[in-house]
């Protein structure tokens, strides 16, 4: 099985972006939705890029925003992946001619392989947890056995994930990536350093 990618999401502070580096991580996320304890501010997100080293994949979180916002925040940060979040529909991933992955909210009852075949341009399918009138960062994980084999998409499982409980998911559902936010915050926001090594070293112990 080849290495198991990991990017922490939620990121709002230098510091905490630098402890992820160098705890590992393949990828680092910036949450650009208002409503998210979370928020970034381009300004502020392009200070955090500015400090960090090459070789770390820059994503750029984005829920229904506006084709003026999105544009705005496209020009004045330089993101590499983009995440949609909320209910994009395929042409508007598209529209913007960058990598992006695409975030489904898993619950009962949902199809994911036709989920993910709607997607054919995306980079990866996001798994995480449905919590009704919540678009994400929501903490709660999901049943895991509800995620088929053989999926058209790399996976990146999402939802809930700590330093605890990632290996087991890894091993039970084989992503190609995990992704966390507040398994490894100390508040809203604010990383907390040894959780972000805790997870990184739980993620390549598999
Ligand atoms: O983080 C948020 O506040 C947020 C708000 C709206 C949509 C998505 C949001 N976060 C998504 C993520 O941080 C991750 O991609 C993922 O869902 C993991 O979140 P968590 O369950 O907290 O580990």
């Amino acid at each position: 099985m080849s290495a198991v990618r990991s990017k922490i999401c939620g990121i709002t502070r230098i510091e905490d972006a630098l402890a992820a580096v160098e705890a590992g991580a393949d990828a680092i996320g910036f949450v650009f939705y208002a409503k998210s304890p979370r928020a970034v501010t381009f300004q502020q997100a392009r200070a955090i890029i500015k400090a960090l080293p090459p070789f770390v994949t820059t994503v750029g979180l984005f829920v229904n925003a506006s084709r003026c916002e999105l544009g705005e925040i496209l020009d004045a940060v330089p993101l590499d992946l983009l995440q949609f979040h909320g209910d994009e529909a395929v042409a508007e991933c598209e529209s913007w001619n960058r990598p992006y992955i695409k975030a489904l909210r898993v619950k009962a009852g949902d199809d994911i392989a036709a989920a993910c075949d709607a997607f054919p341009s995306a980079s990866g399918i996001l798994l995480d947890a449905y919590v009704e009138g919540v678009p994400g960062g929501t903490g709660e994980a999901f049943d895991w056995s509800l995620i088929p084999q053989g999926l058209s998409k790399p996976i990146i499982l999402a939802g809930g994930l700590n330093p605890e409980n990632v290996a087991e998911a890894i091993a039970r559902v084989r992503p190609y990536a995990v992704d966390v936010s507040g398994g490894v915050e100390a508040s809203k926001g604010i990383k907390d350093h040894a959780k972000i090594q805790a997870f990184i070293k739980a993620v390549r112990l598999r």
